[in-house]
């Protein structure tokens, strides 16, 4: 009988989508809209380290990171930490006491439509299935994930995959598979930069937004052009991004974050040196897509 683990951390990508078609709202799904979406994940990492705690002691959480957002204001309540939902979560569905302290070092920008919320709470759930080897297959893990929210069940998983039903219904798209071959010749895939922002868009406006104004023509997310109604600095980026060389820039999810693809260093450059110039974005990372969360035994 191996010793139980103490310390287990998993690094959890971005989402964005590729495409995101909105539908109707449903009651039964508390007013979320129906959605077909492709999504991908993309290599901005959050990491999550669940700590095993002394029985009786309960949880505790510690955040890292430099652009924190409205999480680093005290107000901000640990209990409602979309981790801490994940961890509340799996030990009622586990039957195991919550006393694990988790400390998140954060590296994707706050409600931004990067899901990084959900990226924190799967991270959360990968680590707990190891570090309190219960082993459960992914399916498992996203029926829990699917009760915290619509993106959760995908950043699971990451890479690509095609969302239904407000978003939780997932279908992986293997590498290999020809969906995935068609989007990496159309250029969603391989190097990307996201333009951040200091401003963060709250997910139920831009759907609310959405339910006032519709989709722009043409755009293949449909909460772009509420989210530029919102923010417009984000829809002077993707023009600024098109200008100079991207092959598809575009509102990240909810927004107000802006995802340009680039074909190469040439192009990365010049969108980049657009942006700096136009002051149309706060910040550039740089990243590849797709990605995979990671798991790291630690102790
Ligand atoms: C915009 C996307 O990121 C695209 O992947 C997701 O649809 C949002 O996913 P999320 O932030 O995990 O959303 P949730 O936390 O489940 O829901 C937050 C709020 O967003 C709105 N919402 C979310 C998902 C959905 N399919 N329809 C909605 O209208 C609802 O007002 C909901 O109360
Ligand atoms: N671990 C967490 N990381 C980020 N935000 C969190 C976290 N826990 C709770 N939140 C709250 O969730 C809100 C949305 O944050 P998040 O970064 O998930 O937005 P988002 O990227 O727009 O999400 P989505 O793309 O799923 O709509 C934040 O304003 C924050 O108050």
């Amino acid at each position: 009988m191996t010793a139980p683990l103490s310390a287990v951390s998993v690094d959890c990508p971005a989402k964005t989508n590729l495409t995101l078609h909105v539908g109707a709202p449903h009651t039964e799904w508390g007013g979320r809209h129906e959605l077909d979406t492709i999504y991908c994940a993309v290599g901005v990492y959050d990491t999550v380290t669940a700590t095993r705690k002394m029985p009786g002691t309960g949880f505790s959480l510690n955040l890292e990171g430099t652009h924190l957002g409205d999480l680093a204001s005290s107000g901000s309540d640990m209990r409602r930490n979309h981790a801490v939902l994940a961890l509340f979560a799996l030990a009622e569905a586990s039957g195991n006491e919550p006393d694990v302290a988790l400390s998140i070092d954060k590296r994707i920008p706050v409600g931004a439509g990067l899901a990084g919320g959900s990226a924190d709470a799967a991270a959360t759930l990968l680590a707990l299935n190891k570090l309190w080897n219960l082993d459960w297959p992914l399916a498992r893990l996203r029926k829990v994930a699917a009760t915290l929210g619509a993106d959760m069940p995908f950043c699971l998983s990451g890479g690509y995959a095609h969302g239904t039903g407000f978003g939780e219904r997932i279908e992986a798209l293997p590498p290999n598979c020809d969906t995935v071959r068609d989007l990496t010749d159309r250029g969603f895939a391989g190097c990307l930069l996201v333009g951040a922002y200091r401003a963060e868009l709250r997910t139920p406006e831009v759907y609310a937004a959405f339910d006032q104004i519709g989709a722009g023509e043409g755009d293949e997310n449909h909460l772009q052009q509420a989210a530029i109604s919102l923010h417009p600095r984000s829809g002077q980026a993707i023009e600024a991004a098109l200008e100079s060389g991207a092959s598809h820039a575009f509102v990240s999810g909810s927004g107000p974050s802006v995802i340009a693809f680039v074909p190469d260093d040439k192009a990365a450059s010049s969108v980049g040196l657009a942006w700096q110039e136009s002051r149309t974005v706060d910040r550039i990372i740089a990243a590849q897509a797709p990605a995979v969360p990671i798991v790291h035994i630690i102790a």
